[in-house]
């Protein structure tokens, strides 16, 4: 039986999360913790999602529910996900980390655990999408030096950083494919006489709004025909059976490192 803990258990993807949990063989729910301030402290998991009581209380300490075989699925903020990361390092714990929007130097502090710690990292768990990210790659090498290449993705209203963890995972792909460093060629903002599109850049759009779960679509426009491959999610169980997946491959491999979901896939 794999022991899981589930941070920011009361967030859209915590709730999502516990529920996968619940839903998956040989998983076990062993904590759930929430910020401080929350007022889902010492509600049941259970009971938060509406699935009757587990026995496992909501907490806000993450070490008390960590051992060396337990693994921690945190979607949060990246200031938690760091704070929960070191609580994982000192456990001699393991963690899926689905968080998105870490700045340069989150992303460094991130990476330094990878010898202390087994982890997952992705900005997408669904199938779906890093199967695309495959797709891209075949595209971007057959067509990507003669298109324009643009990121439209589209999420909703409650969404705090653009463009998402998966509109810059597809760039990453598309510009690695072409040996191409996004953040030279990335252009992420246009607005008034923006002169005409620089040959050789990738384009990122961000739509928000209502309730869209999740939309990614990369565009290789040229002259006489475009191509577009798209990913569309309409239901946050996708990304949380994902992450559920990666933890139990997690326990299997049990090494340190820092993975990716296409690592978890085996592509
Ligand atoms: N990789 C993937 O497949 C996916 C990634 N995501 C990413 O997951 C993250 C969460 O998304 P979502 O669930 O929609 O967001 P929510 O805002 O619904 O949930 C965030 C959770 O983090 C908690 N939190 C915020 N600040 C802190 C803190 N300082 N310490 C501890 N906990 C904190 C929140 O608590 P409180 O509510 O009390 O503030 C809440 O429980 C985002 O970065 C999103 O982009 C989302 C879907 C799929
Ligand atoms: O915040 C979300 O909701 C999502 N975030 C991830 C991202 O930033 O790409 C994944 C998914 O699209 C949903």
């Amino acid at each position: 039986m794999q022991k899981l803990v589930v941070t920011g258990a009361d967030g859209r993807m915590g709730r999502a999360l516990i529920e996968a949990i619940l839903d998956t063989e040989q998983t076990q729910l062993v904590g759930a913790t929430v910020k401080d301030d929350s007022p889902f402290i010492g509600v049941d998991a259970g009971e938060l999602i509406g699935r009757g009581k587990l026995g496992v209380s909501v907490s806000v300490d993450l070490s008390a529910c960590l051992a060396s075989d337990v693994t921690v699925i945190d979607f949060t903020v990246p200031v938690a996900t760091l704070n929960h990361l070191k609580c994982v390092a000192e456990a001699g714990a393991s963690i899926v980390i689905g968080t998105t929007g870490l700045n340069e130097q989150e992303l460094e502090e991130l990476r330094s655990y990878k010898e202390k710690v087994a982890m997952v990292f992705a900005g997408n768990y669904s199938v779906g999408v890093n199967l695309t990210l495959q797709l891209l790659r075949m595209a971007a090498k057959i067509i990507g030096d003669s298109s324009d290449i643009e990121v439209i993705e589209a999420h909703h209203r409650h969404k705090v950083d653009a463009p998402s963890g998966t509109a810059l995972m597809m760039g990453e792909a598309v510009a690695g494919a072409l040996n191409k460093d996004l953040k030279e060629c990335g252009v992420f903002a246009r607005e008034g006489i923006t002169g005409a599109r620089e040959p050789g850049t990738i384009g990122f759009s961000t739509i928000r709004g209502g309730d869209i779960v999740g939309e990614h679509t990369v565009m290789f426009a040229s002259e006489g025909e475009r191509v577009e491959i798209s990913h569309k999610a309409s239901s946050r169980q996708t990304f949380a059976r994902g992450a559920v997946r990666a933890a139990k491959w997690l326990n299997h491999e049990n090494v340190c490192g820092l993975y990716s979901m296409e690592d978890v896939l085996g592509f």
